[in-house]
């Protein structure tokens, strides 16, 4: 059997690429129209957090809100990758949250502008271990469960998803080069809700990864 191959994306620190209402019910929870084509964004990498860490809510922050999704780690470096052979630059996979201040976010939809705040506050993108390509039999066939409290809030399939992986791989890479390291957001099922200073989020991906995080305020820090 081939030894494993990690892509150790934490310390390669190369970009966040969020996908966006790639769950036909998480559009319509947010009055969203169903997209015709992806619509994406970027995360810095100074959000990354790690179990043990806390998510900090940012001052003037009056709603933020958990996504937990499917991160997909690139391995093979490449641009304009055809849907079918995208799945081959796949490395490996992480549970991720994309944190959302949505306060920030609604302000930017009104005025035009993007979502790098809404999205790129530090602790921002929760991550687990990496999870290697073999320990995922089918990647749009992924449970994701997410907890607030002890109360059930996200309960996801990727099998859902508007668009499949394959082509959101393909159709990023037509639009910016994917690199080793690059870890893509692959979009959240529907439940999404706010959290604040003092709720605890457990999270999980089929039976294999589970983690949680403490949520605190920026004065608790
Ligand atoms: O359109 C909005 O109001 C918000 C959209 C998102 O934040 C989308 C995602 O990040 C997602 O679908 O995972
Ligand atoms: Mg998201």
């Amino acid at each position: 059997m081939s030894a494993r191959k990690a892509v150790n994306f934490r310390q390669v620190g190369r970009k966040i690429v969020g996908a966006a209402r790639t769950y036909k019910e998480h559009a319509v929870e947010l009055n969203n129209p169903i997209p015709s084509e992806p619509l994406i964004f970027l995360k810095p990498t100074s959000s990354y957090i790690e179990q043990g860490q806390s998510i900090i809510i940012p001052k003037d922050t009056l709603e933020l809100h958990h996504e937990v999704e499917l991160g997909v780690v690139i391995d093979k470096p490449g641009k304009n990758i055809p849907e079918a052979s995208a799945a081959g630059h796949i490395g490996g996979y992480v549970l991720a949250l994309d944190m959302t201040n949505r306060t920030e976010q609604s302000k930017a939809k009104k005025a035009g502008h993007s979502w790098c705040i809404a999205k790129g506050f530090d602790t921002a993108c929760p991550v687990s271990r990496f999870i290697y390509k073999d320990e995922i039999k089918d990647f749009q066939n992924v449970s994701l469960k997410l907890k607030v409290n002890g109360i059930l809030k996200q309960d996801g399939n990727t099998k859902d998803m508007i668009f499949s992986i394959p082509f959101l791989i393909s159709w990023i890479s037509c639009r910016m080069s994917l690199e080793h390291g690059d870890l893509i957001l692959t979009g959240t099922p529907p439940g999404v809700g706010p959290v604040s200073a003092g709720d605890t989020i457990e999270c999980s991906l089929n039976d294999l990864i589970c983690m949680s995080f403490d949520v605190k305020s920026e004065n608790m820090v």
